[in-house]
């Protein structure tokens, strides 16, 4: 029934130099229809998207909306036919209130008090609660998502697309986000929702179209399936679970943090407080805790993009708090942070020049004031093939991968470099689930043979599984590090409501 489809997609195709980003894609959404896109990283999701958000033009097929031809030349001409999207970069203003961003995404905005009375009412309607006044900057990842969404419903969408919503926030605010699409889809409202949360997926969508190397390969009801089958319709096979191969004894202590207190270098920032840790040789110190708590202030601290008095970060005994990153590199201390896109990857520049930006000192990559561009390109080509980094090769610049990919990229870049001391925030952001298991088995791998591990993360249930020790940020303060095994989820709920108390009970013992 053709009449009953809000979207039609027929035989969409879209090449990129060297990909094949969609081929011959085919999918329809019904009014109200929680709509799950799935497929590994570099499988085409975001190309489908953009191409129904406008963003990009197919090079063949076509869409129907409502019965109508339908092909945006830009997401103006999207949202005015009632389709929006949320992106998982957030696009808002810091300095600005959450009412002015969202002027400003608009095409005719009313009078900011007109404006500030609708977003109080749309929000309290979807249980999303925002005050306008508030400044973007002090809000949480969670609060930003919300004024993106509410932004997107005031524009009364027919078709709202979310591009990995969950992976910034609480499973508190995944609870709410679900029982407000729930609602819009009640409403009528559909949504197109992508995610590598395959849990998530079974628990909010009607259907899923699953997308492999470009093509549509399965439709299915999500709760139909297993996560596990799921993930095999992406992957083409089963997946293999995580080993730990035989625990590594633990050693000597490689990385010590004492007393660092550090202001944030950013206008909106979480300052840290009073940090006292150790991680020994072949140890997994897991760091989790809600985005926005200190994360990025000290993964820079350990880096050596923040730096402090000498004593205050030791690699291997040795004091480093005053030293930058390469002198923390020729230590023996690597460091991925969290944003690819920007801070971890120069996304213009090639594969090879993102693998000799971190790689020159560890990996030799500098001869006499020379560059050893062919070494760097091996070097590149090295992290393309055992990290399974989906592109045509080397010369490609970081900005053509897909987000997963790039993802891969960038931790094989590091993991590669014999490192001593690893420090990774989000290690598994945006990338599907066997590329995760994949990286999360080269992170007990590096460990097994003796680096000393900080593993900073948001996902729980990642944390559980790697590390030894579990520590918990809240407001730039580390709880005190206790051993994983055992540790259950209402002890963890504890350390994140209760950090302050726990933090002041550590120093009175200590
Ligand atoms: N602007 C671009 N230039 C060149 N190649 C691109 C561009 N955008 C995407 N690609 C390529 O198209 C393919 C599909 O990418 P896409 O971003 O759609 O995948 P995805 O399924 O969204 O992946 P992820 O889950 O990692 O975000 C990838 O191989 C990617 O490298």
């Amino acid at each position: 029934m053709t009449g009953g489809d809000l979207l039609r997609v027929e035989g969409v195709g879209k090449t990129y130099p060297g990909v094949r980003a969609n081929e011959d894609v085919s999918l329809t959404i019904a009014p109200g229809e929680i709509h799950a896109l799935l497929g590994e990283n570099g499988a085409g999701k975001s190309t489908l998207v953009k191409i129904i958000y406008g963003l990009v033009r197919p090079d063949e097929g076509r869409m129907l909306l409502n019965g109508q031809p339908y092909a945006p030349a830009a997401p103006r001409e999207a949202r005015a036919r009632g389709v929006a999207m949320v992106f998982q970069h957030f696009s808002l203003f810091e300095a600005l209130s959450v009412a002015e961003n969202v002027a400003l995404g608009m095409e005719d905005a009313p009078p900011m008090r007109e404006l500030a009375a609708r977003i109080r009412v749309v929000s309290e309607e979807y249980g999303l609660p925002l005050d306008p006044s508030r400044r973007v900057g002090d809000l949480s990842a969670g609060e930003r998502q919300r004024v993106e969404i509410v932004r997107c419903l005031l524009q009364n969408p027919r078709l709202l697309i979310m591009d990995e919503p969950t992976s910034v926030l609480t499973p508190q605010e995944v609870k709410i986000l679900f029982a407000t699409l729930r609602k819009l889809a009640a409403e009528g409202t559909s949504i197109l929702y992508i995610s590598h949360k395959l849990e998530e997926i079974r628990a909010l969508c009607d259907r899923a179209t699953v997308l492999r190397r470009g093509r549509v390969v399965a439709e299915c009801d999500p709760r139909e399936c297993s996560a596990a089958q799921l993930a095999e319709m992406m992957v083409g096979q089963a997946l293999s679970p995580t080993r730990r191969t035989v625990k590594a004894e633990r050693g000597r202590i490689v990385l010590g943090v004492s007393d660092l207190s550090v202001p944030s270098p950013f206008a909106f920032g979480t300052a840290l407080k009073d940090i006292r840790f150790t991680v020994a040789r072949g140890e997994i110190l897991g760091v989790a805790g809600v985005a926005g708590n200190g994360q990025d202030e000290l993964l820079m601290a350990l880096s050596g993009e923040i730096v402090t008095e000498p004593d205050r970060v030791r690699i291997d005994s040795r004091p480093a708090g005053d030293l930058g990153p390469d002198k923390r590199r020729a230590m023996g201390l690597v460091a991925a942070p969290e944003d690819r896109y920007g801070h971890a990857a120069a996304p213009d520049m090639t594969l090879t020049e993102n693998a000799f930006l971190t790689g020159m000192v560890r990996r030799g990559l500098v001869s006499r004031g020379f560059v050893r561009w062919r070494a760097a390109r091996e070097f590149a080509r090295q992290i393309i093939a055992d990290y399974d980094v989906r592109t045509p090769g080397p010369d490609v610049a970081a900005r053509a991968l897909s987000g997963g990919n790039l993802q891969k990229f960038l931790i094989g870049r590091e993991l590669e470099q014999a490192p001593d001391v690893i420090v990774i925030n989000q290690p598994t952001w945006g990338v599907d689930a066997a590329a995760a298991a994949a990286i999360r088995q080269a992170i007990l791998n590096r460990a097994a043979e003796g680096a000393g591990v900080v593993v900073i993360s948001q996902d729980l249930d990642e944390l559980l599984e790697i590390s030894d020790r579990f520590a918990v940020l809240n407001e730039g303060r580390l709880t005190r590090p206790r051993t994983t095994e055992g540790l259950t989820m209402e002890e963890i709920g504890l350390m994140m409501g209760g950090a302050h108390g726990m933090e002041v009970a550590h120093h009175a013992q200590a």
